[in-house]
């Protein structure tokens, strides 16, 4: 398999190191991933057949601390993918100051075709599988793509009980009866919805003005389209993995979570207490979705969404990153000479992690924190950082990805040096 997505990952470093001085081998580090695990996962299925699936997990670099980064379970999982996930990882935590390095992990399957047990004897044997590659101190784990709350749990209780001791700390974003965190499952959103907040005023702009598309109706995305509905924004078209739906006065997002929550479908609906009611609006591929013109462009679903094939049918002003990865580096190039402006992954889904963070020091401390706690600290960081990256891109004229790998940059390579990585190699 070809390493197309990390050799994509690492031009945004190369681009970065333009306008950074850091040590060579903090470079060279940086390039290449601490450890990569391929697993075969046996699971015992429901009709008494057995299948085995292949996992992976990747820690990129510890340096800053524990590695830290969620779990995949989509059809497309290769090692070139969680590779790059963790590459991201790293960079993320390094840009938000969080004492964490980066790591990611998947499984290659489509979930929607197994039930619950099968999942859940999956979740555990992926457990069984890794249980020597994580640990607290050492790498920790959380949701991503097509994982969940529950399927956290199962995984530090597995953990749990192949260590013969209570763990909450090796997972986070479990559910909050397994000492999750308040706030962890709106986490990604509400970050990204600080970032959206911190930025969109500096350009005279105001959410009843403008219009947003979101790609991707998930965790992030969902919670995200609602955060923006009631702040006044006009959320236009929304989609999930089957396409989106359109309405150019503004879609009602409550009232169309609400019903995706008990009918598994995307339908533009309009409810008036529990009674809704589909309206018939334009229905558009995810592909004409991107490329609607509205003023702010938000992928919230897969990678490489924006490509050098599309790339030109972009008319959104602002683009916000709440996907990981979703543009390539060239498309990124392009969309730079246009004037659109990239809002980059590492800054703005940086939400969940952040909370991960405070889960994690929760477990460790056994003193749990209250929603607002959680939620005044994530601000704060969310837009202290932001305004870091923002003020950096304004002094050096330039990008806000640029901007954001140089900030990350500063902190990992005084970590390494300080490490000692030159005398050990000598070149002192
Ligand atoms: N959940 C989290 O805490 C974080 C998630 N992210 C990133 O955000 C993105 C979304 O993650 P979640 O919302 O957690 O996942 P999720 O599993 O909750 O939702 C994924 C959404 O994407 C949609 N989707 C899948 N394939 C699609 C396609 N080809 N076109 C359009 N939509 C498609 C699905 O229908 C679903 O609505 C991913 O890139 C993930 O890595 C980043 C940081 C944290
Ligand atoms: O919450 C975490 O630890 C990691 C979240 C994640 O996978 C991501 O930010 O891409």
């Amino acid at each position: 398999m070809s390493d197309s997505l990390f050799a994509d990952a690492i031009q945004r470093l190369d681009l970065a190191l333009k306008y950074v001085s850091i040590s060579e081998d903090a470079i060279e580090r940086l390039k290449f991933p601490k450890a990569s695990l391929r697993v075969s996962v046996p699971v015992r299925m429901d009709d008494g057949s057995l299948r085995i699936f292949q996992g992976f997990r990747v820690r990129h670099d510890d340096t800053r601390g524990p590695t830290k980064g969620g779990i995949r379970y989509h059809p497309n999982v290769s090692l070139d993918e969680v590779k790059s996930l963790a590459f991201w990882m790293t960079f993320k935590c390094a840009a938000l100051g969080i004492p964490f390095g980066g790591a990611k992990g998947g499984i290659t399957l489509n979930p929607k075709e197994l039930s619950r047990l099968e999942l859940e004897r999956l979740s555990r044997g992926y457990i069984d599988a890794i249980a020597d590659f994580i640990g607290p101190d050492v790498d920790i784990p959380a949701p991503d793509v097509y994982t969940n709350p529950m399927i956290m749990g199962w995984m530090m209780d597995r953990y749990s009980t192949i260590r013969r001791q209570y763990t909450p700390a090796v997972v986070t974003g479990k559910p909050i009866e397994l000492g999750g965190s308040l706030g962890r499952n709106t986490a990604t959103a509400t970050g990204a919805f600080a970032v959206i907040n911190t930025m969109i005023p500096k350009f005279d702009r105001r959410p009843q003005d403008t219009t947003v598309a979101i790609q991707g109706f998930g965790n992030a995305g969902s919670v995200l389209a609602e955060l923006l509905f009631h702040a006044g924004y006009k959320v236009v078209a929304i989609s999930d993995s089957q396409g989106a739906v359109y309405d150019r006065t503004g879609l009602d997002i409550p009232s169309i979570r609400r019903y995706r929550e008990s009918n598994k479908e995307m339908q533009a609906v309009y409810c008036q207490g529990s009674v809704c009611s589909i309206v018939e609006r334009n229905r558009l591929t995810n592909a004409e979705l991107l490329a609607l013109d509205v003023d702010i462009l938000i992928p919230a679903a897969l990678e490489n969404q924006i490509t050098e094939a599309n790339v030109n049918d972009i008319m959104a002003q602002f683009i916000f990153e709440v996907a990981n990865g979703p543009i390539t580096s060239s498309a990124d190039r392009i969309l730079e000479k246009k004037g659109i402006r990239v809002f980059p992954d590492i800054l703005v889904n940086a939400g969940g992690v952040t909370v991960s963070y405070f889960e994690w020091v929760q477990n460790r401390s056994g003193w749990y924190w209250t929603a607002e706690e959680v939620d005044r600290r994530l601000q704060e960081k969310m837009i202290e950082e932001t305004e870091k990256i923002w003020k950096m891109a304004q002094e050096r004229s330039i990008s806000m990805r640029s901007a954001a790998y140089v900030h990350a940059l500063k902190r990992l390579g005084k970590s390494i040096d300080a490490k000692g990585t030159r005398n050990y190699f000598g070149r002192e």
